[in-house]
């Protein structure tokens, strides 16, 4: 479960990203974050996958105070939450096959239980055949693909998306779409998704939290109503 108690970030700037966010996104769920530009999107999910901490408020992701954790401490909470981005940064020296793998090494995993996963995985997205392919060999939409496998391959809890259509055509889009929401049934995943997308909104209805100058000014479940906490 993911809780926000009455966060607030300002920046060194002075910039408040964000007021008094109260939130609550149960285990399984899938929602999207979406608002204007410089209404606190990326920087809610900075909060939670620890890269800012907030000023006041309690970040709880799984158990964990996010926002209590040391400094080294947040590479290893990192391991249990997985995070993509619009753009794909895959490794671009190594393989498809190795990309994935490579996050399977760094958490210690045996060499054997590497192989099986990545083969599950790449299953799992669809790119079985491009295992020893190159990431610049692959399409915008096969590396976004390969990130979210990447991604998921140590079985994360949480999904973090911030934008991952950003970069795509609707047709490639619509297809990371269908993946999240097979990643999210399969490997019970609760997905957070950052999107200016309003296509894909409209299309892959989830619950909808708007953001707007740093305050939630909408909390839409999936049925159309709206939630109070
Ligand atoms: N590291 C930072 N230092 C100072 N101000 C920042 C920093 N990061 C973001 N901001 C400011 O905080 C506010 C919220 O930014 P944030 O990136 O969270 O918005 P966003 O909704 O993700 O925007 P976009 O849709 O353009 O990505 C903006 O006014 C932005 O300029």
């Amino acid at each position: 479960m993911i809780r926000l108690e009455n966060v607030s970030k300002e920046y060194k700037n002075g910039v408040h990203a964000l007021r008094d966010i109260n939130l609550t996104i149960e285990d399984g769920e899938f929602v999207y974050i979406i608002g204007p530009t410089g209404s606190g999107k990326s920087t809610l999910i900075k909060l939670l996958d620890g890269e800012e901490i907030p000023n006041s408020g309690t970040v709880m992701v799984e158990n964990i105070n996010v926002g209590k954790l040391k400094h080294s401490k947040v590479p290893v909470y990192r391991r249990n939450i997985g995070v993509v981005f619009q753009d794909f940064r895959l490794l671009p020296r190594m393989t498809i096959f190795e990309n994935i793998a490579f996050a399977l090494e760094v958490i210690g995993m045996k060499k054997v239980d590497i192989r099986r996963r990545v083969r599950e995985v790449l299953e799992l997205v669809s790119l079985q055949d491009k295992a020893k392919a190159f990431p610049d060999e692959l399409s915008g939409g096969q590396q976004q693909r390969a990130t979210i496998g990447r991604a998921i391959a140590n079985h994360p809890k949480v999904l973090i998306a911030d934008e991952p259509t950003g970069n795509l055509d609707p047709q490639m889009s619509a297809e990371i779409m269908d993946l999240l929401e097979k990643i999210n049934e399969v490997e019970h995943a609760t997905i957070v998704m950052v999107t200016h997308d309003s296509t894909i909104v409209d299309r892959f209805k989830k619950r909808t939290i708007c953001l707007e100058e740093g305050y939630v000014i909408a909390d839409i479940m999936k049925g159309g109503y709206l939630k109070h906490e």
